[in-house]
């Protein structure tokens, strides 16, 4: 059978041998785009396999992990190194399908910061400088991840994701960064609601996804 871009096939996690390999979509060095820490140079690991099926995912070459080599955490590290990147970016894909702790501990032991973006559906294991959680509508976010979670970020994709962001904020804690970001296909419709919601509620903060407007990955 064809294997499929857009389909989920699970990995086998015992070739991932307890998360010292993982199926690697792309890696490079380029700028946070979204978030709270917007605007800063950070090496971004794409790692394959989502199954949460977002229908406005932009990164849906990444749902089938059958399609990327498992590549060693030693191996994607050393990229890293020839860098001068200090913050690396872990996402996917769905990075928290698989365990973490190989791939962050190895990270930090090389002085680097570690942020993980990830929709908060699976248990998040590993140990990280930075989580950012983007709850998605067709597999909720776990509480434990929501509790430890740095960063909120909701996509606005119509009016009743306002809701949907009220709902989880109420599961964060207090010194959590709340943010807003535009579906990119909805940006022109969502944008001037989303200022005024964020006039109207100032607890939340605008993310817009940067790198699409520099052209840059
Ligand atoms: C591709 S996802 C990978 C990480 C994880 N699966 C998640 O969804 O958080 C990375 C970030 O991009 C956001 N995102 C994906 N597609 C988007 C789109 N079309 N417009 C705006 N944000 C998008 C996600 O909500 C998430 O915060
Ligand atoms: N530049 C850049 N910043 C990003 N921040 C989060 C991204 C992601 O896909 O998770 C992303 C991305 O794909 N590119
Ligand atoms: S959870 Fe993330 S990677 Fe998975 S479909 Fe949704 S946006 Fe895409
Ligand atoms: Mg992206």
């Amino acid at each position: 059978m064809a294997k499929s871009q857009k389909s989920y096939q699970k990995v086998d996690l015992k070739l991932l041998e307890g998360g010292k390999k993982l199926p690697l979509v792309e890696s490079f060095y380029s700028i946070q785009g979204e978030g709270h820490h917007t605007g800063k140079p950070a090496y971004f690991i794409r790692v394959g396999g989502c199954d949460i099926a977002c229908h406005w995912c932009d990164s849906k070459i990444s749902w089938n992990a059958d399609m990327h080599p498992l590549v060693s955490v030693d191996e994607i590290v050393n990229q890293v190194l020839n860098t001068p990147a200090r913050s690396v970016v872990v996402t996917g894909g769905e990075p928290a399908m698989y365990p973490l702790n190989p791939l962050s501990t190895l990270i930090r032991r090389n002085n680097i910061s570690n942020f993980l973006e990830s929709s908060g559906a699976y248990e998040i294991t590993g140990q990280w400088d930075w989580i950012c959680i983007s709850p998605k509508h067709n597999k909720h976010p776990l509480k434990q991840n929501l509790e430890r979670a740095d960063e909120l970020k909701i996509v606005i994709f119509s009016q009743s994701d306002f809701d949907f962001a009220e709902q989880w904020k109420k599961e964060v804690s207090a010194d959590c960064k709340l943010l807003l970001q535009p579906e990119y296909s909805q940006f022109k419709k969502m944008a001037p609601l989303m200022v005024e919601y964020v006039k109207a509620h100032p607890e939340w903060n605008i993310s817009l996804q940067s790198h699409k407007y520099l052209d840059i990955p």
